[in-house]
């Protein structure tokens, strides 16, 4: 784990260590895909990389997962990423919401697929969260979709999710899309998620970390 005495010093290391694994994959094949999380967390994080150089017109952001909301609402991932991150030097990157406006996520979901897969895969970097629960990405306890999420061997890009404590139905990347990036991070702030961490094994963020042991986690108070 890498520990910073505050969130400003993670936000300023995490940005450096997505820009690398960005600017790596330009360097060799032009472009490089980026996918966050949402949540409240990744506010700093997001203004520290949009101040970063790289060629942001051959990056294409998205997210790791969204609640199935319009951009309108305070809950819409996407209005966060617009709002802190493609701002500055990111403002030239493409954006590749996963919220579509169909009914369901289950009625978006082909469609996101698609878009999916035309991004330059694997992804560059990924940067996941972590709730109070375990939860990463959108893969909560007892989720509708879990185990079908978690299939290191699945075929599935993206997958609709809804679950007790998920507030909205979500749509998620899943787990063989995380494990394939370049570069994966998991950040989390707090000593009460630094507790939640240490119980991981049972918890589905634990699956993520068994199997890619190599994900840098990125802690601070
Ligand atoms: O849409 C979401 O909710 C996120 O992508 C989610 O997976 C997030 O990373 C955790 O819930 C942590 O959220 P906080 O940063 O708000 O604690």
């Amino acid at each position: 784990m890498r520990a910073f005495s505050s969130p400003e010093a993670l936000a300023e290391a995490l940005a450096e260590s997505v820009a690398t694994a960005l600017r790596g994959r330009i360097a060799h094949e032009g472009f490089a895909a980026l996918a966050v999380s949402g949540g409240t967390t990744p506010v700093r994080f997001f203004q520290a990389l949009s101040t970063q150089k790289l060629d942001w017109a051959k990056v294409t952001v998205t997210l790791v997962d969204e609640r199935w909301v319009d951009e309108s609402s305070p809950r819409s991932n996407a209005a966060l990423v617009r709002m802190h991150l493609l701002q500055g030097h990111a403002a030239a990157a493409r954006f590749l919401p996963l919220y579509s406006g169909a009914a369901t996520p289950e009625a978006g979901c082909a469609l996101v697929q698609a878009a999916l897969s035309a991004l330059p895969l694997p992804f560059a970097a990924i940067v996941l969260g972590m709730g109070a629960d375990g939860h990463t990405a959108s893969f909560f306890p007892r989720g509708d979709h879990l185990d079908a999420a978690l299939n290191p061997t699945g075929a599935a890009l993206a997958l609709p999710m809804h679950a007790p404590g998920a507030g909205e139905p979500r749509i998620t990347l899943t787990l063989p899309v995380l494990l394939a990036a370049d570069y994966l991070a998991l950040h989390i702030e707090g000593e009460a998620k630094r507790a939640v961490l240490a119980q991981a094994s049972a918890l589905p963020v634990g699956a993520v970390l068994a199997h890619r042991p190599g994900t840098e986690i990125f802690w601070s108070p």
